[in-house]
């Protein structure tokens, strides 16, 4: 465990100070292209204001004889396309013990990282595993001429993983946030699910059999079936670890994509929990992720007549026949800090809430 006062110390000599503050830049999508593949890769520039964030993938997903070719894309991407100010550029490298890891950071920090905003490092155990990126990131910042700290994000896909969310989400200044891995955790906590995120119809609680006249539970009569959220307890917890340490939590991929409704649904629970985006594996999925991820006008309407009556962010006050107090203030503000960030970068719903 370092000092307090050495935390925000480089750790070569030459990288960039780490950042105080994560930056709270728009990132409702984190939207997933393999760089191998020349289809996505014609995407990638008409992406560019329509995404948050474009993320080249180099782990899982691109197979071991692309890993090369999706590392080079991703190089020539960076280098050709102008992001622009309202989309930042993601990779996530290939898995600490892999043999494409020291490559993918080596040749990304070195030859585009004044470009990447965030590297996100798959299967990571245990703040160990954080320090360790740090310091070579640091490093490779100082060989590249690097002028601004490229920030680290982890995907929670083991249990050790999650039994350490906490020290993981503390582990560096450099830790921008933390999002699910459905399918990985899956099969390391040897869950019997074979989906990638969303719900499953056996995990469900089932009504109370009624009692006939004779006062005998009928156990075979018509039963109402609630469907349970089987993600519920990981992405709390990984809220909880992210917001202890003033970083982002993110749900992941939902592999369904032709179910765009229960897609919505996932993505709406996570936003409600806490969550500020999700993945987008497909093009169909970077819009729901927009209309979730942003706040509804109504909310917008209703946290702006709160903080309208409570001028001094205090007090009770009665608001259509409901109590609001200091903290129901708290809870409006962060519908309105949220609609204030992304209605920056995004007209239609500056629009949108203006009108609200
Ligand atoms: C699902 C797939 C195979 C369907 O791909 P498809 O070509 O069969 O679909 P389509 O509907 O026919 O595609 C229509 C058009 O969109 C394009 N397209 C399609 N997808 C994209 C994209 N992402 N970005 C840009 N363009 C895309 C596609 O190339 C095609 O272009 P065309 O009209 O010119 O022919 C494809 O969408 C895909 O490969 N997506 C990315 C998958 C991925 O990145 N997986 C890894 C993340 S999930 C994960 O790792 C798990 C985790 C966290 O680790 C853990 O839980 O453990
Ligand atoms: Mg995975």
């Amino acid at each position: 465990m370092r000092s307090a006062k050495d935390f925000f110390a480089p750790l070569a000599v030459g990288a960039p100070a780490p950042a105080r503050e994560v930056p709270a830049r728009p990132s409702r999508m984190i939207h997933f292209f393999d760089p191998s593949n020349p289809k996505m890769a014609a995407k990638v520039p008409d992406m560019v204001g329509v995404a948050d964030v474009l993320l080249g993938n180099l782990e899982d997903a691109v197979v071991a004889d692309k890993k090369e070719a999706a590392r080079e894309g991703l190089v020539q991407i960076a280098k050709d396309v102008d992001f622009g100010e309202h989309t930042q550029l993601w990779t996530r490298v290939n898995a600490l013990d892999s043999p494409w890891v020291l490559d993918d950071l080596t040749t990304l920090v070195t030859e585009i990282g004044d470009k990447l905003d965030v590297v996100m490092v798959p299967k990571v155990q245990g703040p160990e595993d954080i320090h360790y990126v740090d310091r070579l990131l640091a490093q490779l910042e100082a060989k590249g001429g690097v002028q601004r700290p490229i920030m680290v994000h982890a995907i929670l896909e083991t249990a050790r993983g999650m039994a350490n969310v906490e020290a993981i989400a503390g582990a560096s200044p450099r830790m921008q946030g933390i999002s699910l891995g459905p399918a990985d955790l899956a099969a390391d906590r040897r869950m019997k699910t074979t989906r990638v995120g969303g719900g499953h119809p056996g995990y469900l609680v089932r009504q109370d059999p009624t009692k006939g006249a004779d006062g005998i539970p009928d156990y075979q009569g018509q039963r109402t079936i609630f469907q349970q959220d089987l993600w519920h307890y990981t992405i709390a917890r990984m809220v909880d670890a992210c917001a202890m340490h003033g970083i982002f939590p993110f749900y992941g991929p939902f592999g369904d994509i032709k179910d765009v409704v229960a897609c919505e649904d996932q993505f709406r629970n996570a936003f409600l929990l806490g969550c500020v985006g999700a993945w987008s594996l497909h093009p169909v999925q970077i819009d729901i992720a927009k209309k979730v991820f942003s706040p509804s006008a109504e909310d917008v309407a209703h946290a702006r007549e709160v903080r309208d009556a409570m001028p001094s962010g205090g007090g009770a006050v009665m608001i259509d026949g409901k109590m609001e107090d200091d903290a129901s203030y708290k809870q409006c503000m962060v519908i309105l800090e949220l609609a204030e960030r992304l209605s920056a970068n995004d007209p239609e719903l500056a629009k949108l809430y203006a009108e609200a």
